[in-house]
């Protein structure tokens, strides 16, 4: 057994993203033997100890089987209403298998924007770590109903690597209807190899994976291949398996050699944290004293309002901003929980008295540790 493998073992924070044509049997439906035993290694896994998000698509190709029709429309609208119905299905579908192990399910629809908006990014952070605190599953799904072409993720396997940058994830889990990910497109090749594991970075890969997507996928093995990368930037590693494998999850988590494992280049911490400070333009600084000085460099901890004497400039919750010291020296760099007029107001002040200054508390720090790098 590899050791990148056991290292799958040890995975904390797990994103695991089902694809359409698996969950809808090939658009005969939802799959409901397929649910019935992923929602039950999804419970095992939670029951293990791990904090689980499921990226679910299918609303599409659900929504057309309710509505009886046998072609994908072109039309976007159209497309939208199927998105609508046939997402009522999924939701229900999860719900009630989960409850029947003990587990609370939640709902989150995410656009672009919820994304690469900062003050958005942190607040689908929040709840989404929110939720994994409080032993919840967020289900979640691209908003189909409200986006525009221009600006879909097009595809889940995008959304599923964009939400493990965002709670951080381990290892995320692909769940389609190929084995993994071969040298060819075994639609056209059935004699083709499955790559058993690679380092997201082998360029090599590329050429393998221009097949078109099935009929009722998007992405085809191209945007699982991008989704590796993606995922990679904050530290993830990546397993594309078949679905209809017997105890998918549970092997892919017991370390055994199924589906292609894509290794990412750096741990997760380094990754995210260079992710982090490459992101953004600087939108302004907070000077700091002393302590909040020895705390940030030597203890890796979150600024606090109390440690904040100077705001500069005008930014908004989400923006990076420079921590400097008293001599202007940069000591670290984050993405900031409060705009700069509420940080000014709590300058100084203990984290109790936020909401008193503001009338309303968001987070006790100014700047989490996580979304925080202190300055080479
Ligand atoms: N090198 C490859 N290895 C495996 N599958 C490939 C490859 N190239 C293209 N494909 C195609 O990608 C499809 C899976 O993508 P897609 O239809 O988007 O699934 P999903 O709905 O699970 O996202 C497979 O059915 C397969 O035909
Ligand atoms: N949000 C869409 C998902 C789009 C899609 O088909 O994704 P995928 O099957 O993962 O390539 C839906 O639920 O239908």
């Amino acid at each position: 057994m590899s050791e990148n493998r056991q290292a799958l073992k040890a995975s904390k924070r797990v994103v695991v993203k089902i694809g359409s044509a698996l969950l809808t049997n090939d658009g005969r439906g939802l799959y409901a033997e397929g649910l019935d035993t992923w929602v039950s290694q999804l419970a095992a896994l939670r029951a293990s100890g791990r904090e689980l998000v499921l990226v679910s698509s299918g609303a599409v190709a659900e929504g057309m089987t309710r509505l009886g029709w046998r072609e994908r429309p072109d039309n976007l609208h159209k497309l939208q209403a199927a998105a609508a119905v046939g997402q009522m299905g999924l939701v229900h579908a999860y719900e009630t298998r989960f409850r029947a192990h003990g587990l609370q399910t939640a709902q989150i629809l995410l656009g672009h924007d919820d994304i690469s908006a900062r003050d958005r990014y942190l607040n689908a952070r929040s709840t989404l770590l929110t939720l994994l605190e409080l032993g919840v599953v967020p289900v979640v799904n691209e908003n189909d109903t409200v986006v525009t072409d221009e600006i879909r993720f097009g595809d889940n396997d995008t959304l599923a690597a964009l939400v493990a940058n965002l709670i951080d994830a381990d290892t995320l889990v692909i769940l389609t209807d190929q084995r993994g990910l071969f040298e060819e497109d075994p639609r056209s090749n059935p004699n083709a190899k499955l790559i058993s594991e690679a380092s997201v970075e082998d360029r090599t890969l590329d050429v393998m994976v221009g097949g078109a997507a099935g009929s009722l996928g998007r992405g085809g093995m191209l945007t699982k291949l991008r989704a590796a990368r993606l995922a990679s930037r904050s530290g993830a590693n990546t397993v594309i398996v078949g679905g209809r494998e017997d105890r998918v999850l549970d092997r892919v988590f017991g370390a055994e050699d199924l589906g292609t494992l894509l290794l990412s280049k750096e741990p997760p911490i380094t990754a995210r944290k260079k992710w982090l400070a490459g992101q953004l333009q600087l939108r302004g600084a907070v000077q700091i004293d002393d302590g909040a000085v020895r705390v940030l460099r030597q203890q890796g901890r979150s600024l606090l309002p109390v440690g904040v004497v100077a705001v500069t400039g005008q930014f908004s919750r989400g923006d990076l901003v420079r921590c400097v010291d008293a001599q202007g020296n940069e000591v670290a760099r984050g993405l900031v929980n409060y705009c700069a007029d509420d940080a000014r107001r709590l300058q100084g002040a203990s984290s109790a008295k936020i909401a008193e200054l503001l009338g309303f508390v968001g987070e006790p720090e100014l700047i989490h540790r996580d979304n925080l790098v202190v300055s080479g």
